[in-house]
């Protein structure tokens, strides 16, 4: 067994971890980082990239499809699945690379195997899958940060190991012709949407009336529409209560009595920080409700462990794991950091249409403020001449006394690109008047932003928030 000493050791080279590690090697710190399963963690192997690579393919086939109203004599060819999971694993590869180097660039020493902490100080690196003859190692260190992101989790039902979750789906021999996605958050949603856009058939089972809780009313509202116009059967108010392997095909049966006959299961029903076996009681690291416990500057109870990104269960996004790695290796070997306004995260759901989000919702602004809504519902001008059904929906909320923009979300092609902007405009606290001194960009969709006027509803502070009333 070797013992070596660094300034920092990071446990989990994902979205948080490498950029904590490469800032902290930037700034001189001696740093080493080590990862079990893949360089560049979730977001890059199991998450964003893959994921949003696969909408991509969804998004070519109904390209395809609306091709011929635009003169193109085509017919729409088949999807080679395998091709494409192949372009896609060479992609992650290509991706994996430029992790490693980077941090090798930056002077980082990379351990590959699974990491587990001994004392406060010490960690101890052994074999993984990805590394199983990796010798155990012991490398002691004056500060850890825990990295180490976070697994799905199944329901806890008869026959749920027949169920794949979104790790799996990544590299499935053959795509499914008929899936039963559970679960209707962000991964469910996006899911449900690249099956069905190559060209599955897709149940989604969801325990709420409206898919996507967490959204603003307005937006979950669309939504259920335009899941219903993708082609998608939605089973609202149910939950699984088993899934039954049959020679043929796996059948899920609903708490209402409905039995689904399909291919795969997909559940994609959350995500929770990965700890186990991470020896955190050797150090004493404070753990609530699976996760790690954190103050403002990402501290845990033990002065020598911080924690940042998923593990801490807070904003369970790649931007803010790497905005937390970034500030934490500044606030350690480096006085001036940068500052991030984490309370207007813009988020996004790659659906077919896509969801752009930032800052409040209707019903959490009149917690606290009399609020101004505007509201648009149009179709898009690139849906006219194929007839594509689905409108955009666009809505601002404004505190109705200051003129602030609270919160804008958008439903519609682009949406995460043109929510980007407008989180400038809502951490900049800009105002309703300043959006319409903006002189609009024509023909777009954006311009709607700029160019609603007349309010749809004004809501006062604490009232019960009321169905939309923009026309559909
Ligand atoms: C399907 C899917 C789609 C997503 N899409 C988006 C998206 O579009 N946009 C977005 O912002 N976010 C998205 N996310 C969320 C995003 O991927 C995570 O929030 C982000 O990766 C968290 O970063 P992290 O650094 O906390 O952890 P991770 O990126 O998960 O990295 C943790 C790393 O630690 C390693 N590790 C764990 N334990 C150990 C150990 N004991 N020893 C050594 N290494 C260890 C793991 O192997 C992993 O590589 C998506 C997630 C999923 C699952
Ligand atoms: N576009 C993005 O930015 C993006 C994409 C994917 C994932 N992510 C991140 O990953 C996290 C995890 O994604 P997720 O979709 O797995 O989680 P989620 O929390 O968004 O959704 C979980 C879903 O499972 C359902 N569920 C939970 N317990 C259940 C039960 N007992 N019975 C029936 N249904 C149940 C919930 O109602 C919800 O619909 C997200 O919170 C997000 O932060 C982000």
């Amino acid at each position: 067994m070797m013992t070596q000493d660094v300034d920092l050791f990071v446990i989990g080279a994902g979205s948080g971890g490498v950029r904590c590690a490469r800032i902290a090697a930037q700034h001189g710190a001696r740093v080493a980082v080590a990862e079990r399963r893949h360089w560049g963690g979730t977001c890059v192997n199991l998450g964003c990239v893959p994921k949003k690579l696969m909408v991509y393919a969804a998004e070519t086939g109904r390209t395809l499809d609306d091709a011929p109203s635009y003169g193109w004599e085509v017919t729409k060819p088949a999807h080679n699945w395998s091709r494409f999971i192949e372009a896609k694993d060479a992609e992650i590869k290509r991706l994996n690379g430029i992790y490693v180097s980077m941090l090798e660039k930056a002077g980082v020493t990379l351990y590959t195997g699974d990491a587990r902490l001994i004392d406060a100080h010490t960690v101890e690196v052994g074999p993984s899958a990805l590394a199983p003859e990796a010798p155990v190692q012991r490398i002691k260190a004056k500060r850890i940060v825990l990295a180490t992101g976070s697994v799905p989790i199944k329901l806890d039902i008869p026959g749920a190991d027949y169920a794949i979750t979104s790790d799996e789906a990544f590299h499935l021999p053959e795509r499914p012709h008929r899936v039963a996605v559970i679960g209707s958050g962000y991964i469910g949603v996006e899911f449900a949407g690249i099956f069905a856009g190559l060209g599955s058939t897709v149940e989604l089972i969801y325990r709420q009336p409206s898919p996507l809780r967490g959204f603003d009313h307005d937006v979950r509202d669309h939504m259920r529409e335009l899941i219903d116009l993708n082609g998608i059967t939605q089973h609202p108010n149910s939950s699984p209560v088993r899934i039954e392997k049959h020679e043929d095909a796996l059948r899920v049966v609903l708490d209402n009595g409905t039995t689904l006959e399909v291919d795969a299961v997909m559940m994609a029903t959350g995500r929770r920080p990965s700890v186990d076996a991470l020896g955190l009681e050797n150090a004493g690291v404070a753990v609530e409700n699976g996760h790690v416990v954190v103050n403002a500057q990402s501290e845990t109870n033990v002065p020598s462990i911080y924690a940042i990104g998923d593990i801490i269960d807070q904003y369970n996004l790649t931007p803010t794991a790497i905005s937390e790695g970034h500030l934490l290796a500044e606030r350690l070997f480096a006085p001036q950091g940068r500052s991030w306004s984490f309370d207007t995260t813009p988020k996004a759901v790659f659906f077919a249409a896509p969801i752009g989000s930032v800052g409040m919702s209707e019903e959490e602004a009149v917690r606290d403020h009399d609020v101004t809504v505007y509201l648009s519902r149009f179709t898009a001008m690139k849906q006219s001449l194929p007839k594509r059904p689905g409108k955009i929906l666009m809505k601002l909320v404004v505190d109705r006394q200051t003129d602030v923009v609270l919160g804008a979300h958008m439903v519609g092609p682009d949406a995460p690109e043109i929510i980007q902007m407008l989180a400038v405009i809502v951490t900049a606290k800009l105002t309703k008047k300043q959006l319409d001194q903006t002189i609009s960009l024509h023909p777009s969709s954006a311009e709607e932003f700029v160019t609603m006027r007349t309010p749809t509803r004004h809501v006062a502070r604490g009232e019960t928030v009321a169905g939309t009333s923009a026309p559909r």
